[in-house]
């Protein structure tokens, strides 16, 4: 099980927050946990394990994007902050088409996120 984690800089803390009520199951051998560099490092520090890619604006969407688009993940966490500007909104729609195109979950708010995480708990 191969989860992506990302997190616009408005939304981070909850990203953390989030991710520590599901310690249980994302310690679990059986997953990985990938995700754009800033939020990816904001994750390690919590104590996670988590293979970093570049930062959103440079290019980082676009890399979970492609991983994405090679059936490489499972699922996409991407907690969005609609209430700020990005300069890589057109990557921050293709990596969400993407998702659509290939029928890969994807979670863009904590609400959304813990009713998939608890799916894994019965799965
Ligand atoms: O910009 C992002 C998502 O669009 C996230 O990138 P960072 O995790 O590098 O901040």
């Amino acid at each position: 099980m191969k989860i992506a984690l990302i997190a616009h800089d408005g939304k981070k803390a909850d990203m953390v927050h989030f991710l520590s009520g599901f310690k249980d199951i994302l310690h679990q051998a059986d997953v990985e946990l990938v995700a754009t560099g800033t939020t990816g490092s904001h994750i390690q520090k919590a104590g996670f394990e988590v293979q970093r890619l570049l930062s959103g604006p440079i290019g980082g969407d676009a890399q979970i994007a492609a991983m994405a688009a090679q059936k490489e993940l499972n699922m996409v966490i991407f907690f969005r902050d609609p209430l700020d500007k990005h300069p890589h909104e057109p990557d921050v729609q293709m990596l969400m088409r993407i998702c659509d195109v290939h029928n890969i979950p994807l979670a863009t708010n904590p609400a959304s996120a813990e009713l998939m995480f608890k799916a894994l708990t019965q799965a």
